[in-house]
């Protein structure tokens, strides 16, 4: 059972955001509530490699941007740890300065797709090498003069719209990115505040050059990818009731709340705000004992990619058979999180079958304990503590650590509400 009241960590794409924007304005800026993960960390640490001034005080950061162009060839190899996030949309400022740098990061990182990213960017006049045709790490980027490009989106993915974006900032005109499902926003909301000329017409995103960028405060609300662990614990244990403060709710971000409502969960939003140009609000989530099941496809998909393994043990509890398809791009993230989530559960005894793009999953199942292989999968390490809660012996986890990625303090936080 999960009861109490908590405040929610900062949000992961945000974070990156603010540091990578500052870092590439002018004059100081401060980021209040920053995620101090893993991965956003390997953020700071390219930007501090490539001469900004980045200082780290509790739970904010301090950044002195030296100017759009104002970043110095780095002083080594730059590595982004697992984050899919930092590589991505760092190659699209890269792409617009004036020197060559190399790209590493962990095994997992190594097995994903980058052409998605380095494809625009070539088209844009950017030099770019690396494994397969730079698909894979590592990876060389040689930036400089940019053309302004009309592009198509082939996924829905925010890190490859992200890196045009920002390659875009540099160019010699007018772009425009087109996509065909709208995916998470933040860059064009941040992006606007920190001055540049962007405008959203629909799903069509049109990005004018800029001089400069100028310096910000950023203030990160809490993020509902980490939030979406402790909501799923809270409507599947019996008993529960917790109150999760400062919770950001970004409609390109909500897809899990609208499923939660679908299937008959207690969910209850309290006090909606903006804050910075971005929605924030309070939830309040309770035991919800009648739970049913759902289909989720490619129209809500880039609204909870990162939801949908802890969905998966959600839906083990609702009454019919849950349908998750369109959801290939879950085989390139951390781990293959459809065979992760899939193989994982069948071995809690729930009724699972793996699809091409997705999965299905027949409740209401009992949960057996087991020991979960996470492949370092900070979504599948979490997404099983959280089965955990209601099977009736223990789950193991092969690792913990790789929770640090995103969620530091995850299990004091857990312990504390299940006390
Ligand atoms: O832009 C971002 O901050 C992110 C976008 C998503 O990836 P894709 O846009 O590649 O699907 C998401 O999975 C990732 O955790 C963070
Ligand atoms: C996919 C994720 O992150 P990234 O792509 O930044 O590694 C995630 O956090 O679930």
């Amino acid at each position: 059972m999960l009861r109490g009241t908590f405040e929610l960590i900062g949000d992961k794409s945000i974070s990156h955001r603010s540091i990578m924007f500052s870092a590439i304005s002018k004059g100081n800026n401060k980021v209040s509530n920053f995620l101090m993960g893993q991965d956003c960390l390997s953020t700071v640490s390219c930007f501090r490699k490539m001469g900004v001034d980045i200082e780290i005080a509790g739970k904010d950061v301090f950044i002195k941007g030296n100017g759009i162009r104002g970043l110095k060839p780095p002083t080594d190899i730059l590595d982004v740890g697992n984050s899919g996030t930092t590589i991505r949309l760092i190659m699209g400022i890269l792409a617009g300065n004036d020197f060559e740098s190399t790209l590493i990061g962990d095994e997992s990182i190594g097995k994903r797709p980058m052409k998605r990213v380095t494809d625009p960017l070539r088209m844009m006049g950017c030099d770019i090498t690396g494994k397969d045709d730079a698909n894979f790490t590592p990876i060389t980027v040689r930036g400089g003069h940019l053309h302004s490009i009309d592009y198509k989106m082939p996924v829905a993915s925010a890190q490859v719209k992200s890196a045009i974006i920002l390659a875009s900032l540099y160019a010699d005109g007018q772009s425009i990115i087109r996509e065909k499902v709208k995916s998470r926003n933040h860059t064009e909301i941040m992006l606007k505040a920190f001055g540049a000329d962007i405008k959203e017409n629909g799903l069509d995103i049109i990005v004018n050059p800029v001089d400069e960028l100028f310096n910000q405060d950023i203030y990160v609300p809490g993020d509902i990818s980490s939030a979406a662990f402790i909501i799923v614990g809270a409507l599947i244990s019996e008993g529960s009731e917790v109150l999760i403060k400062n919770v950001g709710l970004n409609e390109t971000r909500t897809g899990i709340i609208d499923v939660i409502k679908n299937m008959n969960g207690n969910i209850e939003i309290i006090d909606e705000r903006v804050v910075g140009g971005e929605k924030v609000g309070d939830l309040l989530v309770r035991y919800s004992k009648d739970l049913t099941a759902t289909t989720i496809d490619k129209t809500i998909i880039p609204r909870l990619i990162d939801e949908i393994p802890v969905i998966a043990v959600l839906a083990t509890q609702a009454e019919g058979t849950t349908i998750i398809k369109d959801a290939q791009e879950l085989k390139v993230k951390e781990s293959n999180r459809i065979k992760t989530v899939v193989d994982n559960l069948k071995k809690m005894g729930a009724d699972i079958e793996e699809l091409e793009d997705g999965m299905i999953i027949k409740g209401k199942t009992k949960l057996h304990g087991a020991t979960i292989e996470t492949f370092k999968d900070h979504r599948i390490a979490m997404s099983f503590s959280i089965a955990d809660l209601i099977s009736d012996s223990r789950v193991m986890l092969d690792d913990t650590n790789c929770i640090n990625i995103s969620f530091p303090g995850y299990f004091n936080l857990l312990k504390d509400l299940t006390k």
